[in-house]
């Protein structure tokens, strides 16, 4: 019996190819115009409890952490990132705008970097010198947020402006997905006047101040599973921003700080955010056909 003939594979043309990608492209522009229609109805939700800024770091810390661990493929999660950062921080920008005001007093190429990673270019970028000018703005604004080095040499004890009820507060530590190599990794805060539903409790932030420095100050921080962030002189005494697991309140260390002997110690909420999230190294890299 003779078999039959197979039938021959015809290689690609690069006009089948274009097709393709114009096909998919296509999809892709209608997906994110139908996200886009449902704008006016997140809109009127919003409003309903009670407007502002409509960023929910929350949710978003939510969604950047599923959106990388169900990546695959050649792409680089750092492209992935960067294209759903600008989808949703424009997505917020609809629903109510907003600026960023970066404190650019530790060089501006970075922190602009950062805000354009994390906000794409529809937000306005607002460049101020020193923390406690960017927290003025915000305290200042309806629903702006401000972007402050999280780490590093730090000027005074700007987080003490944070506190008060009425003072903003930090609602978000950036980047959501940390990795060494990330292009736009240097740890920022997030400061809002904060939405009630907005920031994630993970990690509570406080600032503490005390009449002197001791040394049974680290102690009881740590004894709390606590991090002190930060120290500087303030008020003829210091102040410390410490941040600690969502469940230790502020009672509980002025209890444990009073017990280890630290007198007239105030400690006073500055925010919260999602716990910190390191991509696997392994998944984040570039990975060349055939490697
Ligand atoms: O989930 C919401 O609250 C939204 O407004 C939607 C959305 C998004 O575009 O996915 C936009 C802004 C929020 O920060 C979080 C997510």
């Amino acid at each position: 019996m003779r078999d039959t003939p197979l039938p021959i594979a015809t290689p690609d043309t690069l006009a089948d190819l274009r097709g393709e990608i114009d096909r998919i492209d296509l999809e892709m522009h209608r997906l994110l115009m139908a996200r886009g229609d449902i704008i006016d109805r997140l809109i009127a939700v919003k409003r309903a409890q009670g407007g502002g800024c409509a960023f929910r770091p929350d949710r978003e810390a939510q969604m950047m952490r599923a959106l990388v661990e169900r990546h695959s493929g050649l792409l680089p999660v750092d492209a992935v990132e960067g294209v759903w950062r600008v989808i949703v921080s424009t997505f917020t920008y609809v629903q109510a705008n907003y600026a960023v005001h970066a404190d650019d007093s530790g060089g501006d190429a970075q922190m602009r970097d950062c805000a354009r990673f994390h906000f794409g270019f529809t937000v306005p970028y607002v460049p101020h010198h020193g923390a406690g000018a960017v927290i003025d703005a915000v305290a200042a604004s309806k629903g702006d947020l401000g972007m402050l080095r999280a780490t590093g040499p730090l000027e005074g004890a700007w987080w003490t402006r944070l506190v008060g009820e009425t003072a903003p507060k930090i609602i978000a530590r950036l980047p959501f997905v940390e990795r060494p190599d990330h292009p736009a990794g240097l740890p920022v805060f997030i400061v809002a006047h904060p939405a009630a539903d907005a920031a994630s409790r993970d990690i509570l932030l406080y600032a503490i101040s005390v009449p002197r420095w001791s040394h049974s100050i680290p102690a009881v921080v740590s004894t709390l599973e606590g991090e002190i962030l930060a120290s500087a002189p303030s008020g003829g005494g210091m102040s410390l921003m410490v941040a600690a697991p969502g469940r230790t309140e502020a009672t509980r260390f002025a209890r444990e700080l009073a017990a280890a002997g630290v007198v007239d110690a105030v400690v006073a909420p500055i925010g919260s955010h999602a716990s910190r999230y390191e991509l696997n190294e392994a998944r984040s890299g570039v990975f060349a056909p055939g490697s």
